[in-house]
């Protein structure tokens, strides 16, 4: 099997790696659209900007040609997107215009599109209309509990696919579940979509609490609370809230909001040291997703009549309306009610 990773970030370089090593020498490639990146990776065997200490496997094919990066796929091949959110339309349009016959699309980010507040397959299928001219293709998101660097250097992790099709799920479990890697699959797309999503949102609320040093009390409260605003949301877009107890949802809460390796939870802390956003993101090297998405959950949220507040104060912190300490304060002045 051929695997095409589009996007040589820290996620994008891992899963290439982890794919690459127990697959044929020359079946995994990872593009990247900087040429000079790609070059350095030749040249060093090293993800220098993203993934500095990971030696990438010697049978990994590094790419700069898009089209031959996706020409190189057949019908039972996988193609990654593995950009942030940000990247996802332009980059999949770009794969349906050259495509030529059907292929398996499975993405990578978790986020919703701000301006829309699609969810990924929702922005996947409006690009798959515009673009695709009658040829059917799969489409599956893989998400998780996965830091980068742990993956990368062989750690063991669980995620899962997400698909209508089985097929495309036995593809990506035949790329990637492998050594220390297991992947389950599930047909829940909206629950996966947001639960990758919220959890970042969730886990900038947690490094906010753990920064103004409020407490192991508060930060169990900020994840469960969380969690309900994460299944009455899944629920109301129409995915299973069973979903926001597996991997996706309660697991990958869990590691981005205590563990330090996390981007989302370092803006947080950052946020609660005082540092002004912009400068914390200059800083970061990295997309954090939860900052933009923030505001979309919570549009979302609004639009499906659901109650986010959690979500919602930290919409206001992002966009400078609330201090952090603002934010804490609102939360624990509202009113009683039943634990739902
Ligand atoms: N890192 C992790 O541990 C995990 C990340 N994810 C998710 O995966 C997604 C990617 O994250 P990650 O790799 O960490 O991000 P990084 O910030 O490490 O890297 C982002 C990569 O995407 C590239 N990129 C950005 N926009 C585009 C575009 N329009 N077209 C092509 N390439 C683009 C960047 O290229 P350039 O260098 O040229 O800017 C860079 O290579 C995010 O949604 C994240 O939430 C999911 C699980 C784990
Ligand atoms: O999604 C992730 C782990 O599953 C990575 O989280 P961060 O983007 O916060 O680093």
């Amino acid at each position: 099997m051929k695997v095409t990773l589009l996007g040589a970030g820290s996620w994008g370089t891992a899963m290439a790696a982890q794919a690459a090593r127990y697959l044929q020498p020359g079946d995994v490639c990872l593009w990247s659209r900087r040429v000079e990146q790609i070059e350095g990776m030749q040249h060093s065997g090293v993800n220098t900007a993203y993934l500095p200490d990971v030696v990438l496997p010697k049978g990994l094919q590094l790419e700069v040609s898009f089209e031959r990066a996706i020409e190189r796929l057949s019908e039972n091949d996988l193609l990654i997107i593995a950009t942030p959110m940000s990247g996802l339309s332009e980059t999949v349009a770009q794969v349906l215009r050259l495509a030529k016959h059907p292929l398996n699309i499975v993405w990578l980010c978790k986020g919703l599109e701000p301006s829309t507040t699609l969810l990924p397959h929702q922005v996947v299928e409006r690009e798959d209309q515009l673009h695709s001219h009658g040829i059917r293709h799969s489409y599956g998101a893989l998400s998780g509990p996965s830091f980068a660097q742990e993956v990368a250097n062989g750690m063991p992790c669980a995620l899962t696919v997400a698909s209508q099709s089985n097929t495309l799920c036995d593809i990506v479990q035949g790329a990637f579940h492998h050594g220390n890697m297991r992947i389950y699959a599930s047909d829940d797309l909206v629950g996966v979509e947001l639960g990758g999503a919220i959890k970042n949102v969730l886990a900038i609320a947690a490094g906010i609490g753990d920064g103004l040093d409020l407490g192991l009390n508060a930060r169990a409260a900020v994840l469960t609370r969380g969690l309900a605003e994460m299944m009455r949301l899944v629920k109301a877009a129409g995915g299973r809230p069973e979903t926001c107890m597996g991997l996706t949802g309660v697991g990958d809460l869990i590691l981005t909001a205590t563990g330090d390796l996390s981007r989302n939870r370092r803006v947080g802390l950052a946020l609660a040291a005082g540092k002004p956003l912009p400068e914390i993101l200059g800083g970061l090297g990295h997309v954090a997703e939860g900052v933009l998405c923030a505001s979309a959950v919570g549009n979302l949220a609004a639009r499906l009549g659901v109650e986010m507040p959690i979500t919602a104060m930290m919409g206001e912190v992002l966009s400078g309306k609330l201090s952090p300490h603002e934010a804490v304060k609102k939360l624990m002045g509202r009113d009683p009610k039943l634990e739902v």
